[in-house]
């Protein structure tokens, strides 16, 4: 029979819900929160968030997990008998995955406390638009703030029993990118008299992607990736507008500044070719997930000494967190935790290894008692 933190890891996966719109989540967590002891338990909410106290027994110190909630707009092709009843919307990230552990590493403290306090932080929105920056703005977390915070995200290519990290930058800095060209829409048979923003777009596509390749540092990654282009209403009319949806993943603040004065130059010239006007919204930019190279340090060594655990140090992702926030104002660090499944993360097919779930309760709850003893 499955634990029951892989039992409410499978209700989670039924009803992933958009950034701020985790309502149903949120209700999961807090009617499994309210079977567990309370005694040592403090709840609050803040939007569709859950910030959970659990009390040590002399408490010196605060430490914080926090596990991120919402799902994405993806449909579901997996073969789970457990699949999303939300059509359109999967937990393709392992959101699901990070709450269950995180209820895991709650009910392992509230049954057998450590000496100090623990505070778990379910955060809404972390694909979008970020719930992270604002959550540690909120009152509600003000007087709760840990000392030390930790937090993983699951890792496809990683066998079952494997976690990955490394000191200082695990994840890149991001930026979303909304980009809107604004034509002269017209018959199809008279190009001439319009300026057809699908030709426009699909232009300023092809110049985007020369950015990463002409204007940054081959030493200094970056990425530019347009994941979403609109343009048209039929086939015999030429489009008036175009958008495109992409994001900005860079290693280091300069060439986030620099792709950014290059998109925007790219725009200009897109506007004087085409005679159309070209607007550009950043959306939300997230902080680069930077481990704190001391804690780090000393959480890969302890788990060097532990046999079920097998440590790989690993190099830096593009792939982008708003856990980068937390960081930023509380010492810790991020790691991976291997799920072993052959599709990648925002992948309609990804079936995370459920048997993770546990050995990441097993791992934190070890770590986080080892490390308030001290
Ligand atoms: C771990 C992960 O996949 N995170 C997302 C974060 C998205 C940030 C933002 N919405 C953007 O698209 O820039 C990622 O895509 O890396």
């Amino acid at each position: 029979m499955a634990s029951p933190f892989v039992e409410l890891r499978r209700q989670l996966h039924q009803i992933p819900e958009p950034g701020f719109q985790e309502f149903k989540t949120q209700q999961l967590l807090l009617d499994t929160l309210a079977r567990l002891p309370q005694d040592r338990m403090i709840i609050r909410t803040w939007r569709t968030g859950i910030l959970v106290y659990i009390a040590g027994t002399n408490p010196k110190k605060r430490y914080g997990y926090r596990a991120d909630m919402d799902g994405l707009p993806i449909t579901e092709e997996t073969t789970l008998p457990f699949p999303s009843q939300h059509p359109g919307y999967m937990h393709a990230c392992g959101h699901d995955l990070h709450m269950s552990i995180g209820m895991g590493v709650i009910a392992h403290f509230a049954n057998e406390p450590m000496q100090d306090d623990l505070v778990v932080f379910f955060q809404p929105a972390e694909e979008g638009p970020g719930g992270a920056l604002p959550m540690l703005a909120a009152e509600e977390l003000q007087d709760w703030k840990p000392d030390q915070i930790v937090a993983l995200h699951i890792a496809p290519e990683y066998p079952v029993g494997t976690i990955a990290t490394k000191p200082e930058i695990l994840f890149a800095n991001t930026s979303e990118l909304f980009i809107d060209l604004l034509g002269k829409g017209g018959h199809a048979a008279y190009p001439h008299q319009a300026n057809d923003m699908i030709v426009a777009g699909a232009q300023m596509v092809g110049q985007l992607h020369t950015i990463v390749s002409r204007n940054v540092n081959p030493l200094d990654s970056a990425v530019i990736t347009i994941g979403k282009m609109e343009a048209g209403t039929k086939q015999n009319i030429i489009a008036e507008k175009a958008r495109l949806e992409g994001t900005i993943r860079t290693l280091s603040a300069d060439s986030m500044a620099k792709i950014k004065k290059r998109i925007e130059a790219v725009a200009s010239g897109i506007e004087s070719s085409y005679d159309c006007k070209v607007t550009i919204d950043y959306g939300s930019n997230y902080r680069q997930v930077y481990n704190d190279p001391a804690l780090t340090e000393e959480f890969m060594d302890w788990l060097r000494g532990n046999d079920n655990i097998h440590l790989i140090e690993c190099t830096e992702a593009m792939t982008g967190e708003d856990f980068g926030y937390f960081l930023e104002q509380i010492p810790g660090f991020m790691f991976w935790l291997g799920v072993d499944t052959p599709h990648g993360l925002h992948h309609a097919k990804i079936e995370p290894d459920e048997r993770a779930i546990d050995i990441a309760i097993e791992t934190i709850t070890a770590y986080l008692r080892h490390h308030s003893s001290r």
